[in-house]
C-alpha cells in the first residue's frame, strides 16, 4: 500500500472509530465533555495481516480464540472470509467479509472503561477455503502508562465498580505468561474488583 493510501485511510478511521466510541458511550449515558477526555488518551494502531495458505484444505483455525487488548478493533477482511465472532450462548457465528464493511469489535479496555457494561468480543479465525487471506486491521488502545479507568458516569450505586484501574502494560505482561494462560477470564483474574476483595 501507498504511504498516502495509508495516511489518509488513518487519517479516516481515526475519526470513523471515534465516533462510534463515542456513539457507544453516550449511548451508555456518558456526557459529552467525558467522552471527550476519554478520547483524548487513546493511541491508535493500523495492523496489515497476511495469512499464509492454511495447511490443511479443511478449515483451519489460523488465529486461536481471544479478546483484543485494545479498546476496540475495527477488521476489514478482504475477500477471504475467516473471522468468527462467540454469541454468548456460545454459539460461533462467521462473520462474511462483505465488501464495504468491516466489524467494529469491543476490547477488553472497552470493559473495563464501561464498569463491564460492555463485554469484550471473543473471536478466533478460522479460514474454511483454502486461500491465502489479508486483513486490515485499526484500533484505540489507551496510550502507554495512562490506566484504564471506569468512566465516573458509569459507576453509582446499581453498577458498583467492576475492575480497578487496569495497567495495560502489566496486563499484557501477565496475560501472556503461564499463569495468565491457565485462567478463563484473565481480565477479570487481573483487576476485577471482586477478586481483590475475595483475597482481603
Ligand atoms: O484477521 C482477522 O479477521 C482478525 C484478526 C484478529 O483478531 C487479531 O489480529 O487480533
Ligand atoms: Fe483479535
Amino acid at each position: 500500500m501507498r504511504s498516502e493510501t495509508m495516511v489518509s485511510f488513518t487519517k479516516n478511521m481515526l475519526k470513523l472509530d471515534e465516533t462510534l466510541e463515542a456513539l457507544l458511550l453516550e449511548g451508555l449515558g456518558v456526557q459529552g465533555q467525558s467522552v471527550r477526555a476519554h478520547l483524548d488518551l487513546l493511541g491508535h494502531f493500523v495492523w496489515l495481516s497476511h495469512y499464509g495458505l492454511p495447511p490443511v484444505t479443511e478449515a483451519s483455525e489460523t488465529m486461536q480464540a481471544h479478546y483484543d487488548n485494545t479498546m476496540n478493533t475495527m477488521i476489514f477482511q478482504h475477500e477471504v472470509e475467516g473471522l468468527e465472532v462467540r454469541l454468548a450462548d456460545g454459539r460461533w457465528v462467521a462473520v462474511p467479509p462483505e465488501p464495504g464493511t468491516f466489524t467494529f469489535m469491543a476490547g477488553e479496555q472497552l470493559r473495563v472503561a464501561t464498569n463491564g457494561r460492555v463485554p469484550a468480543c471473543y473471536h478466533r479465525v478460522r479460514t474454511p477455503s483454502n486461500r491465502e487471506r489479508f486483513a486490515v486491521l485499526f484500533g484505540l488502545v489507551q496510550n502507554p502508562g495512562v490506566e484504564v479507568r471506569a468512566l465516573d458516569e458509569l459507576v453509582d450505586e446499581d453498577h458498583p465498580l467492576v475492575f480497578n484501574p487496569l495497567k495495560h502494560e502489566e496486563y499484557v505482561e501477565w496475560r501472556y505468561s503461564e499463569e495468565g494462560f491457565k485462567v478463563d477470564d484473565a481480565l477479570k483474574a487481573f483487576c476485577g474488583v471482586e477478586k481483590v476483595t475475595a483475597m482481603v
